[in-house]
């Protein structure tokens, strides 16, 4: 569907909840929630390049009220989604934070299920519908008493208030099939974060992708999710004035430290003090992006050496002074600044209410986690050509060639060499095949990761999940190469090697399959997923090997 085809209606001003929303219960608890960040330091390390440590955000420090939505912005590399990354405690590896972000005073943990994250990639499974994902983010989300027709109607709203009811059948697309655009994609990520209308919702660049008729459609969205007693704060690039107008609050960050943080109403008159006036028909936060981007200056001189003499007006406050000058200006004035002390003094009042946070817990039972990857899992697979079809088709295929060459090699002692290799070729073919997996495989890790960051299940519910969902698909395949294989090849005769014949088929392949999983339990880095994992493959390969050596 295109943006232009989004309803034209608002946002309404004030957003009902969701029947039966995971937090309806706690509502007057999420009124008093407010999340600070102070004296946030964040380093990276990098082992590559020759400057090894690199100040990514500099000791900034703020506060973010419920009732109220922020708009972060920036030039690029600013540091807004490693501040985001912060907030959401989901720095990577190579990354050290030091600085307090707290929820009323307590300091949040990784694991602190009250903060939504959109982060700026979207990774779904490509062969689901827009409705389908929703239907199974909202399973894993919404607490497991919820009935199918309440889910149901969780997605329905969920769908209306993205404006996604024109594509909610169409499927999301992947490596070989085109799906949604990219701006119903970042809606539809959107959409599975606030199914739980969570305490706080991070969104890494959130309209990237959209016109200016859908960005702010989004944004009212958001903002009504705030004013209902959340807060919410974005990230967000190339703001129209209309857009920028529907938020309560700026913080304007350049080279990991803070420009401006306060109301938004407030941030032309700082800058017309610190003596950086927004001129009169100039879009505010064009000129806040100009007056700190370095960049500008090579748009400047490039103009300049094209004789280009419509420089915008705005420009001419600060042709005299480099960017980089204005903005450690902008800086030190802020530092200076009642905004600065004002923020200080609310910290130290938010600090001091100490009020306890209920921390969510998963929203739904292990079982229904199992049953509901499973399934996704389930339906991922056979929807996808390459995986399952493609795959079904080159094992029937390769048994047919591999019957051919060994074709009725007999069970004599001259036999044992010929045979010796068929298993070789059997086997090598069979993991060969395996590989083929990998692309859909990927895609699945990619949603796990996002999904396993956003705490809604275990490691182990996965590595399960995945191992019974692709069971089906393993069976079939070693029950249909083995009987093929059997007959054309001529092993012992009887029933009972037929049998051997397609348990060491499937657990060969299952090896494969298995190993997959270690990948993803390493990916995912707990211990309790790799013993798992790898429990389920030592103990198929063991089994293997038995059969072999019988078979020989
Ligand atoms: N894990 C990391 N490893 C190496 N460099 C990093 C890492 N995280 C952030 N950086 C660097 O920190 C700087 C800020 O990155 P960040 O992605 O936060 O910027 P941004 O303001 O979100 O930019 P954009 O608007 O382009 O998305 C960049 O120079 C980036 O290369």
């Amino acid at each position: 569907m295109c943006t232009c085809m989004l309803p034209v209606i608002m946002a309404p001003t004030t957003m009902e909840l969701h029947d039966g929303g995971a937090i309806m219960e706690s509502d007057n608890n999420i009124r008093e929630v407010c999340l600070v960040w102070e004296n946030l330091e964040v380093e990276v390390v990098s082992s590559y390049s020759n400057e090894r440590r690199k100040k990514v955000l500099n000791g900034i420090s703020g506060y973010a009220e419920p009732n109220r939505i922020m708009a972060l912005i920036g030039p690029s590399g600013a540091g807004k989604s490693t501040f985001l990354d912060a907030l959401a405690g989901r720095l990577g590896g190579n990354v050290r934070i030091t600085g307090n972000v707290t929820l009323n005073g307590t300091k949040t943990t990784t694991s602190c299920r009250n903060i939504n994250y959109v982060t700026q990639e979207d990774y779904f499974l490509g062969t689901l519908t827009v409705r389908e994902t929703l239907t199974y983010a909202a399973h894993l989300r919404l607490a497991a008493n919820k009935s199918k027709d309440e889910i149901d109607k969780v997605v329905a709203k969920t769908l209306d208030e993205m404006g996604l009811e024109e594509c909610a059948e169409s499927r999301l697309g992947n490596w070989h099939s085109r799906g949604i655009s990219k701006g119903e994609k970042r809606r539809l990520s959107i959409g599975i974060e606030i199914l739980t209308q969570p305490h706080i919702l991070l969104l890494d660049e959130p309209t990237s992708g959209l016109d200016s008729a859908a960005a702010f459609f989004v944004i009212s969205s958001l903002t009504s999710i705030a004013h209902n007693g959340r807060i919410v704060l974005c990230s967000i690039h190339q703001l129209s004035s209309e857009v920028f107008n529907l938020f309560d609050d700026l913080v304007l960050l350049a080279a990991g430290e803070t420009v401006y943080f306060g109301e938004r109403t407030n941030a032309i008159k700082f800058f017309a003090d610190a003596g950086f006036p927004c001129p009169t028909r100039k879009n505010p936060p064009e000129h806040f992006l100009r007056c700190v981007s370095p960049e500008f200056d090579n748009v400047l001189s490039l103009m300049r050496s094209k004789n280009v003499n419509d420089t915008p007006s705005s420009w001419n406050s600060l042709v005299n002074m480099t960017t980089e000058e204005t903005k450690w200006n902008l800086i030190n004035s802020f530092k200076n600044s009642m905004h600065s002390a004002n923020v200080r003094e609310k910290i130290r009042e938010i600090k001091l209410r100490k009020e306890a946070v209920i921390e969510r817990a998963y929203d739904t039972s292990t079982l229904k986690q199992l049953c509901t990857l499973t399934h996704r899992s389930f339906l991922n697979m056979t929807r996808d050509i390459g995986y399952y079809w493609l795959r079904i088709l080159f094992y029937i295929l390769v048994s047919v060639c591999a019957g051919f060459l060994y074709l009725n090699v007999g069970t004599s002692n001259n036999a044992i060499l010929p045979r010796s290799k068929c298993d070789g070729f059997i086997y090598g073919f069979m993991t060969f095949l395996c590989i083929g997996g990998m692309p859909f495989f990927l895609e699945e890790l990619k949603v796990f990761e996002g999904e396993r960051f956003g705490r809604r299940y275990g490691e182990a519910i996965y590595v399960l999940s995945s191992f019974i969902s692709s069971l089906p698909f393993v069976v079939a395949i070693s029950l249909t190469s083995g009987t093929i294989l059997y007959h054309m090849v001529n092993f012992h005769p009887g029933f009972s090697h037929y049998c051997y014949f397609c348990i060491n088929l499937f657990c060969s392949i299952s090896v494969t399959e298995g190993s997959m999983l270690v990948v993803a339990a390493l990916v995912s880095n707990q211990l309790l997923a790799i013993v798992t994992a790898a429990g389920v493959s030592v103990s198929i390969s063991s089994s293997h090997s038995e059969q072999i050596t019988r078979l020989i």
